[in-house]
């Protein structure tokens, strides 16, 4: 069968693993969503950029929202099963039991989150090696990366941990450990945040210089000698543990897993756009770029030959798409950003009180409240005299630099909700001058990009959707499906089923477009003005740094 155009009767459940919390879906091969549940999960924050999350926590979340949505619906319709998660790092010892990353010796959390930056030493030595790896990541390797991890641990937590070390999963390739039983690893993990190569595998001069030859050693058991492409099925399907655990058929299909954010790619990337009115109608998927905005945002775009762009990730091959190269920009906090702008300021309590007494998200009164403020003008010249540099967690791309911090400039002695409401959509903005930062260096190196795909968690935020389209310029596509990474993780689902002859065939049939969302080219002049200052931030912040070092 090629999921077509019958009547919808087999199901796909999609399993997303964010950083806040774990979300499913029940998916109907043409991508309808009927069902979704999400379920909160634990993060733990030691020390300073310490993040640590545990996978027994993890895998009963997942559980939780499993059952939640295949509650009604006839077993043997669910076809497959998909996860994605963030790329984080889970121990666990030769019994697979969990193992502390963390000087307390707390073995529950067994996790280094993707957001940790506790390995800065260890990835300036890695840097310094120069090793050719490093080209495949922008030239620089982010601290976000499971080889300064790996190595903190071996020179950190040696007894306790890394002595003990019998797996390292990417969490994605853990989840699908745990529903399968098989330990390989997703080509997708592996490429994009492990060093290998889809071509040429692991390169043993890499581990040797950086310091852990204990893996070459080892033929690289425990970080995975055996790699599938995502949407693969894995051994014999679902375990009946695991099968019983979540709720599901016993045997069903089980897919080799994404990280989140390719997982949203897939999820979006291929709809078809036609009567749209969008320049990337009759070209080719490259001309497309998938911003998947959540704790963080990610900036995926993809190319028939290998583009290498300074301080972007990649070009990495077949990880989202097989076949084609993906090269992956991104901003480390985005959703957490805003959060911590809007709470940390005096005002949060009234907002908070204002919001609830309207029955809305407190996104929802600040936006509804710019557009109070802001009289005839459009809401983006509200902060004429207020601008942001959004890096509070360094800068992953384009610049590459964890060093790089948060900047603000116009403050005023009231703070008041009008100041609130206008820093929140400074830092809106800022987040949206970054994008086009990361757009402009992904075009200068060779990518020809239209239009924007946007999903996750931020996508369901008007103003944010809007200074996207106004401050790059380009349209901006949204899914019908809002939860669209769970498309993504169903689509894995369904080419693990057999359903589909391959990824790309899953992608043109479940993803949807919704609301296209185009630019206000009337205010490019403002927004052009805005981004020269963003620029001169980034320049300045250098600058002070210079001098402080100096005599
Ligand atoms: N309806 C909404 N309006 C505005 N912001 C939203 C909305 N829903 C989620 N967000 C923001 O999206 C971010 C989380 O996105 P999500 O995709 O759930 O993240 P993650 O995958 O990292 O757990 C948060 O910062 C949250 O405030
Ligand atoms: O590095 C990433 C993808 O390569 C993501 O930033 C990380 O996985 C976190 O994702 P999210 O912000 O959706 O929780």
């Amino acid at each position: 069968m090629s999921g077509g155009d019958q009547e919808p009767r087999s199901y796909y459940v999609g399993v997303d693993v964010g950083t806040g919390s774990v979300r499913a879906a029940l998916v109907d091969q043409k991508g309808v969503l009927v069902a979704f549940a999400d379920e909160p999960i634990r993060e733990w924050e030691p020390r300073f950029n310490h993040h640590e999350q545990s996978s027994e926590d993890i895998w009963a979340a997942c559980c939780v929202v499993t059952k939640k949505v295949v509650q009604g619906i006839e077993l043997n319709q669910i076809r497959g099963l998909g996860f994605d998660a963030t790329c984080s790092l889970v121990v666990l010892d030769k019994q697979f039991r969990p193992l502390p990353v963390n000087h307390e010796g707390d073995s529950c959390r067994n996790i280094i989150m993707w957001l940790d930056h506790r390995a800065v030493s260890q990835v300036h030595r890695i840097n310094e090696t120069k090793h050719s790896v490093l080209q495949y990541v922008g030239g620089v390797m982010s601290v976000e990366m499971q080889a300064p991890k790996l190595l903190w641990l071996k020179e950190n937590l040696r007894e306790t941990c890394w002595a003990k070390a019998g797996h390292f999963f990417d969490l994605p390739d853990f989840l699908s450990w745990k529903a399968t039983g098989v330990t390989a690893r997703s080509l997708c993990s592996l490429v994009c945040k492990w060093t290998y190569s889809a071509e040429k595998g692991w390169d043993d001069s890499f581990w040797k210089i950086i310091g852990l030859e204990d893996f070459v050693a080892d033929n690289y058991n425990k970080i995975g000698n055996q790699v599938l492409p995502p949407g693969v099925s894995l051994g014999n399907g679902l375990t009946p543990e695991a099968a019983k655990d979540l709720g599901l058929p016993v045997g069903i299909a089980v897919a080799s897993s994404l990280i989140d954010a390719h997982a949203g790619g897939l999820g979006v990337i291929g709809a078809d756009v036609r009567g749209r009115g969008l320049a990337c109608e009759g070209q080719p998927m490259t001309s497309r770029l998938a911003v998947i905005c959540g704790t963080s945002s990610c900036h995926m775009g993809i190319s028939k030959d290998p583009i290498f762009v300074p301080g972007v990730w990649g070009p990495y091959f077949s990880a989202m798409v097989p076949g084609l190269w993906l090269n992956e920009g991104g901003q480390s906090v985005t959703g957490k950003l805003i959060e911590h702008m809007v709470q940390g300021h005096a005002a949060f309590p009234q907002l908070q009180a204002k919001a609830a007494a309207r029955c809305q998200s407190i996104y929802a009164y600040l936006n509804s409240h710019l557009d109070q403020i802001k009289k005839a003008q459009p809401v983006g010249f509200l902060t004429v005299d207020l601008h942001v540099w959004p890096d509070f967690h360094g800068n992953r791309s384009p610049l590459a630099d964890l060093t790089l911090k948060g900047m603000v400039t116009g403050l005023k002695l009231s703070q008041d909700l009008d100041d609130l409401a206008i820093l929140y959509l400074a830092t809106v903005q800022a987040i949206a001058f970054g994008t086009r930062h990361i757009i402009e260096a992904m075009v200068a190196a060779g990518h020809s990009l239209s239009t924007l795909f946007l999903c996750g968690g931020l996508s369901k935020n008007p103003l944010f959707v809007q200074m996207h389209a106004d401050i790059t310029g380009m349209p901006v596509v949204l899914s019908q499906e809002v939860e669209s990474v769970l498309v993504g993780a169903a689509i894995l689902g369904a080419c693990a089923s057999g359903d589909f002859t391959s990824v790309q065939e899953a992608m043109a049939r479940m993803s949807k477009v919704g609301k296209v969302v185009f630019p206000r080219h009337e205010d490019k002049r403002y927004y052009d003005k805005k981004y020269q200052v963003f620029l001169k931030l980034v320049e300045h912040q250098k600058e002070y740094a210079a001098i402080m070092k100096g005599n």
